[in-house]
């Protein structure tokens, strides 16, 4: 069977997050994008955890308008997972009960071929999203050579009984995308792939594209995502070099106050507690040597600044 992190043509429409947003800042992003791919070039999203790469990665997938593969990147994917292979048997059992004194039955077992995720996707000019490809060990992803330059996949004796060079479509396109290469879990990109796509170097979005993008996740009105939101890039600001602070912070911390209804106010404890919690989660999934009681009076300086000035 195909393993998880292979997901099939129409995951990807279940995936995608109707709260897209478009900004200035993600348009000319897409707008690129769109440029390299119309052009015949693969492209690779590469920035920090929590940039938006993989919806980005939808969004302009959504744009091409053709069905889309992803594969998620991990060190269990193996090339058998992209282009297929044989997996299990077919049985066949005929039973021979002509003459009734004889009770004859025959089994035969068949392997049976069953194609991976891109050979689709090559074949009939889709899309393919390979999210954190730099996840899965460099000699799986070695297959993507000959696609992107040669324009065949190269398939197994097994396949279907022969092995042959698959022609790509011309319109097939893939969309790439990794984090940083000091990334636990992350192996450094092959020269020879990266060599034939283009990287978009994307960082954290601009204030009003962080804003807008935490109000279409939360639901929470603009005024108070202003306030919220220069807190979490603030306190990213002082801290990037130390731990992760994301865009993912800014909205888990828009829907929480949402949710429970919590005022926004510096004397209100719950609120400083919330902001505490979810702006240095970070710390200790990153196992960081940092002084935590020196963050939380940062943090709380930074909320008050904040706050007064946007009173
Ligand atoms: N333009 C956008 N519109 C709406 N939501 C967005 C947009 N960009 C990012 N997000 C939201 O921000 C969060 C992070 O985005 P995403 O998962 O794409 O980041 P990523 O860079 O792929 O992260 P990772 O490297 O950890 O996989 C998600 O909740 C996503 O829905």
């Amino acid at each position: 069977m195909p393993k998880e992190g292979v997901k099939g043509l129409g995951d990807v429409a279940m995936a995608y997050n109707n709260a897209f947003t478009l900004t200035p800042y993600v348009d000319e992003i897409i707008n690129r994008a769109l440029l390299y791919l119309n052009a015949g070039y693969p492209i690779h999203l590469k920035g920090p955890a929590g940039t938006g790469k993989t919806v980005l990665a939808m969004y302009i997938a959504k744009l091409i308008g053709k069905p889309t593969t992803m594969i998620f990147g991990n060190e269990a994917v193996e090339t058998s997972d992209m282009i297929g292979s044989d997996f299990g048997y077919t049985k066949r059992v005929v039973e021979d009960n002509y003459i009734h004194s004889v009770h004859k039955i025959m089994e035969d077992y068949e392997q049976k071929w069953i194609d991976g995720r891109i050979i689709n996707a090559c074949e009939k000019g889709y899309v393919l999203i390979y999210d954190e490809f730099t996840r899965s060990r460099p000699e799986t992803n070695n297959i993507l050579l000959s696609v992107l330059e040669e324009k065949v996949l190269e398939l197994p004796i097994n396949y279907y009984g022969s092995n042959k060079l698959l022609k790509i479509h011309p319109d097939f396109k893939i969309i790439f995308t990794s984090n940083p290469e000091e990334y636990t879990g992350v192996y450094k990109s092959q020269d020879a792939l990266v060599d034939r796509f283009i990287t978009l170097e994307l960082d954290f979005p601009d204030q009003n594209s962080e804003v807008n993008i935490a109000v279409a996740n939360s639901g929470l009105s603009l005024d108070k995502a202003v306030n919220l939101v220069s807190i979490v890039r603030s306190f990213r600001e002082i801290n990037r070099s130390k731990f992760l602070v994301s865009l993912r912070d800014s909205i888990k911390l828009c829907k929480i106050i949402k949710t429970a209804n919590i005022n926004i106010a510096y004397d209100n404890d719950v609120f400083r507690k919330v902001c505490i919690d979810v702006l240095t989660s970070g710390i200790s999934v990153q196992k960081t040597n940092i002084d935590r009681t020196k963050i939380k009076e940062e943090l709380n300086t930074i909320i008050k600044v904040v706050l007064m000035e946007h009173k």
